[in-house]
């Protein structure tokens, strides 16, 4: 795929940082323009690569910025635990707003629309397929379904405590396999994305460290309050 050659060196050169530019959601952040600006601002950075959630979102930051766009739509449905890129029609509208990739929730996990389906139809709309994963097991299954990427975003999402640190064995693991992984998931330092890339890692996504303000502030308003005297 000519995407990845381009991208393959890119990530070579400037370091394989992708930035996830999803604000808070209702956030003052949350606004396309601002969306767009903070895309701008990544790539201007040496991002090689952005993530964005929503058409609108993705339309506003493809206005502005080359560089590949990782695209996906959450969506909150009634009887099913998925909401990354669940449907065919957010494939659809996803590709329309010049997304290059589209990334999908890759788990075994009851859905409206399996697996192969969608990545079937994100490959019907010329744009490369990246299943987020919480597992060695999803990674597999996307893999064999002809995901180009495998992202370790869900691992800690499938059950009920979200751990703190991100999950370098799975990065390992996946990555042992030859997959094209992409580290993702509370890698909240520069040290702790500098060892995805050790453990194996083609690239890593940095969202609420790089994107999300109030996470920030949150962070540095708890370590203050440990540490009054
Ligand atoms: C689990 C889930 O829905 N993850 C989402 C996927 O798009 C985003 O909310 C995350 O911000 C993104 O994966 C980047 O991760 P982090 O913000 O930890 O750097």
């Amino acid at each position: 795929m000519l995407l990845f050659d381009t991208l393959d060196a890119k990530v070579k050169e400037l370091g394989g940082l992708i930035v996830s530019c999803q604000p808070v959601p209702g956030s003052p952040l949350d606004k396309p323009e601002i969306v767009a600006a903070m895309a701008q601002a990544a790539v201007q950075a040496g991002a090689v690569a952005v993530r964005i959630e929503g058409v609108n979102n993705l339309k506003a930051a493809r206005e502005l910025i080359s560089v590949p766009i990782i695209g996906i739509i959450k969506r909150d449905l009634p009887d099913s635990p998925v909401r990354i890129t669940p449907l065919l029609d957010d494939v659809d509208a996803l590709a329309q707003a010049g997304a290059d990739i589209i990334a999908f929730d890759g788990t075994e996990r009851p859905r409206p629309v399996s697996v192969a389906a969608i990545i079937e139809r994100i490959h019907q709309q010329g744009c490369a397929a990246m299943a987020d994963c919480s597992s060695l097991e999803d990674g597999t299954q996307c893999h064999l379904l002809g995901a180009e990427i495998i992202g370790t975003t869900l691992s800690g999402y499938t059950t009920d405590v979200v751990p703190e640190a991100p999950d370098f064995p799975l990065v390992r693991a996946l990555s042992a396999k030859g997959y094209r992984v992409i580290a993702e998931g509370r890698f909240n330092s520069p040290a702790l994305a500098a060892q995805a890339i050790q453990h194996g890692a083609w690239a890593v996504t940095v969202g609420s460290a790089i994107t999300r303000l109030e996470h920030i502030c949150q962070w540095y308003r708890d370590a203050l309050a440990g540490a009054a005297v």
